[in-house]
């Protein structure tokens, strides 16, 4: 990836742009284990939490990719560090290492050229933190919930997330999928922000992780709708392009790898994601991996503080 190996591009935009592409050819494993048929559902415990051979593959393709061209990444993946490319049972799926050629026609050549301060010029590979989610939404996927599913890749530096890829591979965009970055006040590239309608409060929520606590938190919001859908990458786009004006999630079980390029998603486009309470995750590599504190996300022109202040004031919350 000659360009990708430049020292005139920093770091961050390197790493950024990588990001996109590993992201994007991560998505043909998702759909050949669809054609294939053959999910190889194990059930991780704790009642439902599944996990296909697509999250084992994509996993040990992204993590292989990124340590390839940057060694001193922390990379801490939702399926662990027992998963390797090398894996008889999955090699079939993992995409052919692209000619240099291929690699040339990078889906976002701006990245590159992207004016970024000081600080994310100045970032150090050894420093970064990448939480990964190799396949987002894993339980509407075995039901055939395709549009539900995302790959999210979380570039964090200094415990927060400076960068965010999001990659569905099953898009009504596009056969090939689509590929989505943001940067925290740099900018955001593969899809548009929209602004929702205001007026009428438009809540997603977790599809099949819903328990009563969720549903109070829910009610004190006085929602004209409530849409449930699969994945936190799912219901951040939604935020992100004018389908909701909020994601709730009043209970633990959502992860850091869940949040961490949603988040800067979100914010690149001027919305908002923290715990109930209003606090900010913390994404050093030493961290809890668990956002027990619940989640909050606004899209963008949303007051995120009305939203905290109607949960400081219900019942407690006690997730
Ligand atoms: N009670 C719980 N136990 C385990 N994981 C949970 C959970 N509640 C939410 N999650 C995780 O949070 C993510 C979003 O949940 P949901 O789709 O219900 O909104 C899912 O990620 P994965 O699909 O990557 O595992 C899901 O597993
Ligand atoms: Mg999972
Ligand atoms: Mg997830
Ligand atoms: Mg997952």
């Amino acid at each position: 990836m000659p360009v990708l190996q430049s020292k005139d591009v920093p770091l961050f935009l390197r790493l950024v742009s990588a990001t996109t592409q590993i992201a994007s050819s991560a998505g043909s494993i998702a759909r050949k284990v669809v054609k294939s048929g053959e999910l190889d559902i194990v059930d991780k415990g704790g009642g439902n939490d599944p996990q296909t051979i697509a999250d084992r593959a994509i996993q040990a393709y992204v993590v292989q990719m990124l340590r390839q061209s940057f060694p001193k990444l922390t990379v801490i993946g939702e399926e662990g560090e027992s998963v390797s490319a090398e894996n008889e049972l999955f090699e079939h799926l993992i995409p052919p290492s692209p000619s240099n050629s291929v690699l040339d026609k990078l889906i976002f050549p701006q990245i590159l050229k992207l004016k970024i301060p000081d600080k994310l010029r100045g970032i150090k590979e050894e420093d970064v933190v990448i939480w990964l989610d190799p396949l987002d939404g894993t339980t509407e996927f075995t039901k055939g919930g395709l549009g539900h599913v995302t790959t999210l890749i979380g570039i964090a530096h200094g415990g927060i997330p400076v960068a965010g890829v999001i990659h569905e591979p099953f898009s009504y965009h596009s056969g090939d999928g689509r590929t989505i970055y943001g940067i925290p006040g740099v900018g955001y590239g593969g899809c548009q922000m929209v602004l929702p309608q205001t007026g009428k409060r438009i809540i997603t929520t977790t599809q099949s992780h819903s328990n009563p606590r969720i549903e109070a938190a829910i009610g004190i919001l006085k929602p004209y709708r409530v849409i449930r859908a699969g994945g936190a990458g799912h219901k951040a786009l939604y935020l992100v392009e004018g389908v909701a004006n909020a994601y709730v999630f009043a209970s633990k079980g959502l992860k850091k790898w869940d949040t961490c390029a949603p988040e800067a998603l979100l914010q690149a486009v001027g919305g908002k994601m923290t715990d109930l309470s209003g606090q900010a995750y913390s994404y050093n590599k030493n961290d809890e991996y668990g956002n027990d504190g619940g989640l909050l996300a606004t899209a963008p022109g949303e007051d995120h503080e009305w939203y905290v202040k109607q949960f400081l004031g219900g019942a407690p919350l006690n997730l």
